[in-house]
């Protein structure tokens, strides 16, 4: 024997109801013994209250509402019923809204409209669909027949939500089915008393109905048929990654629908879940999908968590106070007064201190609550014993649910280290000890982040999405976004990660699409669908989005975008940048940056800041954490100047080996900063910095290797003409280092608190000798490396290492946010 039981939704079609009748005609063949229950058709129990309502209120538009839930059942008939035999289905269908109407006069007469007539005007609803699709069971030639479940489950006169007699209610389902061997189609969320008068079972009816028969008859299995894939890791509609949960226990269906998830109403299914009934979620719109089981124990579990739910609105009271530390019974009278109130109360919190206790409610009752509390504690608010009694509003709860918890250790470690990485401040948390669920209260505004951050990382093997917002789509921007697109795949299977490219701004435009720019086609969407740029607005727009993982990445040089740095990381969003004027400005500047990031749990990465991709800043700030001391370093930091001197020669001219450095995106966008040494100086305090010595720009010692013609000129064009026109300068430098068989090298140092940067020559023996196109190296002598320097060599500069470099530090990020 098996239950079946159709929602709202199931019947609220001609067409829905053909998916219905095909999935009953699938049971049939299989010639197993089933029941089905249906409930009424879509919105119709709704509409009835609101009709008994506006008969109670005297409005006797009330009739042409009725007319219209009678036409729905009309049109199931005539589109499911042969036309020869529809006139007797009509008829009942006509008997049916005649009784009704009858009942809704008698209350516009008497204005008044008790918990009881409505039970009885609410019946209709499952009556009229019931009886419908039996008929056309029937006329379809299947032995099927109506069961009016008043006449076998019954409750006491509680209307609007019976107390079910379980000894009565078996007994005579188990009579009803002895005597009734045709396929029973019984109405769902009905009852009546002893005495025949219509209740009905409150929330979850139609369920509850399913349950209270495949208890009874020891069904093998409860089918509950709706228009969903079964039970979801969360709310499809705020985790765009949630995916359907193929096996939960009972208990943790319980939790979870006790934050809100809807598909069932586990309280409902008490009576099977009590005899071991296993119950199956199906899709009448998708028949392929397995359904969700959910049984006593569920099956091989893969996540350390079975789901999350969430409460979307709460408040939160608060009642504190010194007086109430070693009090027996202040909570006691706290929850009976709430109870005796009809407030209930969604999760508790106290801290051992006893100084404090918090709860979560509807926030509709907040005022009630509020004036309850003030009376009960009078006393205690006099003596000063209760300080303040607060309450909170625009809060909402998330709950993970997961018997798998008991066994997992770090569970709430990995929940509050994603919370906390994601800049979400957590109001209360409680955590039965049963440990199947833990609680959090969280602002209202920072919900669907949340939930799509905790999915994110206890359903790892479902994609993560990291969001970037690029801003400055230059040489170094444009290739990062080439990279991007180069690995969606690999990082797609290889490590389940998304990137979605969710903002990009150049200097003309800007586009923000949560839902990802491609990029394949970014330079067409934003020159099409982007708005004019607006770096404010931009940095706004992120922030109110409020998304999960969100980085933000400036491949700029703009001078001006640093002082939204602040603003992104106070707002716990990371940074990213291959910019160097955030670290290179004032020190202070330069420590507010790194504390905001501490402070927010979130990161600022910039390795590409000095010796592009080279792991130099990564290698300083290990060795830095370690505990070793840096005693000097010395390097050569400038990729354009390296090359120039690997390059130029007495058979070139200087200014045309600076065009090629341009040309191969070496150079900073205005070559001058790379020639004057700005770049470099700023490398080198950049550097000073990281190892502890906090220098301000005005200490970096330059010397010029430029003539003061080349320095001053006031444009790029100018600037190249004056290299021209300086060419025997460089040539000069040139040939006599050329002669004593030395190369020219210009050298950052910091030792003993300083930096300079000079023009050298070296020989051959000097390890910056042997050098070719865009290198830099770095030689640190620290405690731990100081017979022989740790050394580190490589290009330092050009599009592919800058970009990969920034592309690192983005998954560095989606590493430390797990
Ligand atoms: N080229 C290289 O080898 C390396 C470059 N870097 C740094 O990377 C950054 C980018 O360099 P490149 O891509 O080579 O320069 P680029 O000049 O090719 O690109 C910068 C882009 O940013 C845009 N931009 C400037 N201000 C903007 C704003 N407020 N809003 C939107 N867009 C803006 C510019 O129009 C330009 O398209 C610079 O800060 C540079 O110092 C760092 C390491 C190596
Ligand atoms: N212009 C810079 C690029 C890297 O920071 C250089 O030449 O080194
Ligand atoms: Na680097």
């Amino acid at each position: 024997m098996k239950v079946l039981k159709f929602g709202g939704t199931s019947v609220g079609s001609v067409d829905s109801i053909k998916t219905v009748i095909n999935i009953l005609e699938e049971n049939l063949a299989k010639g197993e013994r089933f029941a089905v229950v249906f409930s009424a058709m879509g919105g119709v129990t709704n509409r009835l209250i609101e009709i008994g309502k506006m008969a109670a209120s005297g409005n006797p538009d009330y009739i042409e509402f009725l007319k219209g839930v009678e036409e729905r059942h009309f049109a199931i008939v005539r589109g499911l019923i042969p036309v020869k035999s529809q006139s007797s289905t009509f008829a009942a269908v006509r008997g049916l809204f005649n009784e009704l109407e009858d009942i809704l006069r008698g209350v516009s007469w008497i204005k008044e409209l008790s918990e009881r007539t409505l039970d009885l005007i609410m019946s209709f609803g499952e009556r009229l669909s019931t009886m419908v699709i039996t008929e056309i069971l029937k006329s379809k030639g299947i032995a099927a027949e109506f069961c009016d479940a008043r006449q076998i489950i019954h409750t006491n006169a509680t209307y609007g939500m019976g107390d079910v007699n379980f000894e009565i209610t078996n007994k005579q389902i188990l009579e009803y089915f002895a005597k009734n061997a045709a396929l029973q189609c019984v109405t769902g969320f009905i009852a009546s008393t002893a005495e025949g008068v219509t209740t009905t079972l409150g929330r979850g009816g139609s369920d509850f109905t399913a349950s209270i028969l495949g208890a009874a008859l020891d069904a093998e299995a409860i089918e509950i048929w709706t228009d969903v894939d079964g039970m979801m890791t969360a709310d499809p509609r705020k985790v765009t990654n949630a995916f359907t949960i193929p096996s939960i226990s009972y208990a943790e269906a319980m939790e979870l629908s006790h934050f809100g998830a809807k598909v069932i109403y586990p309280p409902s299914l008490q009576p099977a879940f009590a005899k071991n009934i296993t119950l199956k979620v199906l899709n009448t719109f998708n028949t392929d999908f397995e359904g969700t089981y959910v049984q006593k124990a569920a099956n091989g579990k893969e996540y350390a968590i079975t789901g999350i739910s969430s409460i979307d609105e709460i408040a939160l009271v608060n009642i504190q106070g010194s007086g109430m530390i070693g009090v027996a019974g202040i909570s006691g009278r706290l929850f009976t007064a709430l109870s005796n109130n009809a407030i209930s109360v969604i999760l508790i919190s106290q801290a051992s201190s006893e100084h404090s206790i918090c709860f979560s409610i509807d926030p509709k009752n907040a005022q009630k609550a509020s004036e309850v509390l003030e009376k009960e504690f009078a006393t205690e608010i006099s003596l000063g014993h209760i300080d303040s009694i607060s309450i909170e509003k625009n809060l909402s709860i998330i709950a993970i649910v997961g018997e798998g918890m008991k066994k997992s250790t770090g569970v709430s470690g990995k929940l509050f280290s994603v919370l906390g990485k994601n800049g979400i401040n957590v109001v209360a948390t409680a955590q039965g000890s049963s440990e199947l669920n833990i609680s959090v209260v969280i602002a209202k505004s920072d919900l669907s982040k949340a939930l799509n951050a905790i999915h994110g990382v206890f359903f790892q093997s479902e994609t993560r999405s990291l969001n970037l917002f690029i801003v400055g789509v230059g040489l170094i921007g444009s290739t990062l976004i080439e990279q991007v697109r180069n690995q969606t795949q690999y990082l797609r299977t290889e490590k389940f990660l998304n990137l979605n490219i969710a903002g990009l701004s150049n200097t003309k435009k800007m586009l923000l699409d949560i839902d990802g720019i491609k990029p394949e086609n970014w330079r067409d969407r934003v020159m099409d669908e982007g708005v004019k740029t607006n770096l404010p607005a931009f940095v706004q727009r992120m922030i109110e989005l409020n998304l999960p993982n969100s980085v933000f990445v400036d491949c700029t040089s703009d001078k001006d975008i640093v002082q939204y740095y602040q603003i992104l990381l106070d707002a716990s969003i990371s940074v990213v940048t291959p910019n160097k004027v955030a670290n290179s400005g004032s020190y202070s500047e330069y420590v507010s940056l790194q504390r905001t990031a501490l402070q927010r749990g979130v990161k600022f990465l910039y390795e590409t800041n000095v010796g592009a991709g080279l792991p130099i800043i990564n290698t300083i700030q290990g060795l830095m954490a370690s505990g070793d001391k840096f005693l000097k370093i010395e390097a050569i930091l400038s990729g354009t100047l390296s090359y120039i001197f690997n390059n130029f020669s007495s058979e070139n001219r200087f200014v045309d080996v600076v065009k090629e450095a341009k040309a191969k995106g070496f150079t900073e966008p205005d070559p001058r900063d790379d020639l004057s040494g700005a770049d470099v100086g700023r490398k080198i305090l950049i550097l000073a910095r990281e190892v502890g010595v906090p220098l301000e720009p005005e200490e970096i010692k330059i010397s010029q290797i430029l003539p003061g013609n080349c320095l001053n000129a006031p444009t790029v064009d100018a600037f190249f003409k004056e290299l021209e026109i300086s060419n025997n300068y460089f040539a000069e430098n040139q040939a006599n280092a050329e002669a004593n068989g030395e190369k020219l090298r210009y050298i950052a140092t910091l030792e003993n608190g300083k930096a300079s940067i000079e023009l050298k020559t070296v020989d051959s023996s000097h390890p910056f000798y042997n050098l070719s196109g865009s290198d830099n190296i770095i030689s640190f002598t620290t405690e731990r490396y100081k017979d022989r320097p740790l050394v580190i060599k490589g290009p330092g500069a050009g599009a592919e290492v800058t970009a990969s470099g920034v592309f690192a530090d983005i998954m560095s990020i989606s590493s430390y946010l797990g």
